[in-house]
């Protein structure tokens, strides 16, 4: 069988603030393979944020491992961290992954220097595929709602990543906007990308091929 492009072993991560200790993640383990989408559920508090971080290597886990595309991404300097992200790993944040003094074109080509060699969709063929390349020039700052989470894709995938992670790529679109980001997650998944999505939405965990529920920081 083929290495798994996501490979996260019994994860641990330990919040302490004041007397009050937190337990976010303890012990989870995660495979992804090429391919594959795995859709990452559970109540708000269970832990699925920090995962996100923990995999995206924005966070250090307390205890366990993450390695992507066969490379360890945990416990390592934070610039290495940061190229290693930015070649083989997209995200799709809700916080968003558009800086705001760039126009959506040039924010997607910062991604794309970032990582050399890696993107084989030119920067306008990928922001017309999302549907927003008449907005191409905008600020992020001008955009609808619906307009920004297509703009945060095309930049989530303008590294041609081998990990997508996604936290609620849906959460604030309308039901057009919803299908098109799924559709376009469902191809990338095709064309052998990992994604890992955090979601409530039902129809974006019915597309997936494994729904996983976190519970107290363990699999449910
Ligand atoms: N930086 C932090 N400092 C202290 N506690 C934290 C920190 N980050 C997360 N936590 C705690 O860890 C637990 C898991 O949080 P996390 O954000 O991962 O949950 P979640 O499942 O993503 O929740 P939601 O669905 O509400 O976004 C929660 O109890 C949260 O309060």
């Amino acid at each position: 069988m083929a290495a798994p492009v996501l490979s996260a072993r019994s994860l641990y991560r330990f919040f302490r603030a004041g007397e009050e200790e937190t337990f976010a993640l303890q012990g989870v383990g995660l495979e992804v393979g090429r391919g594959e989408t795995v859709a990452v559920t559970g109540p708000s508090g269970s832990g699925k944020t920090t995962l996100l971080n923990c995999l995206a290597g924005l966070d250090e886990p307390d205890g366990g491992t993450v390695l992507v595309a066969g490379q360890r991404l945990s416990h390592r300097p934070e610039s290495e961290r940061v190229g290693l992200r930015a070649r083989h790993i997209g995200m799709l944040f809700q916080s968003g992954n558009l800086l705001d003094h760039l126009t959506v074109r040039d924010n997607l080509a910062l991604v794309q220097r970032l990582a050399p060699g890696r993107h084989r969709r030119g920067a306008d063929q990928l922001l017309e595929r999302v549907g927003i390349g008449r907005r191409s020039g905008a600020l992020p700052g001008e955009l609808s709602g619906g307009e920004a989470a297509r703009a945060g894709l095309a930049v989530a995938l303008a590294n041609a990543p081998d990990l997508l992670l996604a936290d609620e790529p849906t959460g604030e679109v309308d039901a057009v906007t919803e299908r098109r980001v799924l559709d376009l997650l469902r191809e990338h998944a095709a064309g052998g990308v990992a994604v890992v999505v955090v979601t409530h939405s039902r129809a974006v965990a019915g597309a997936a091929d494994r729904v996983l529920r976190l519970r107290d920081g363990r699999w449910a």
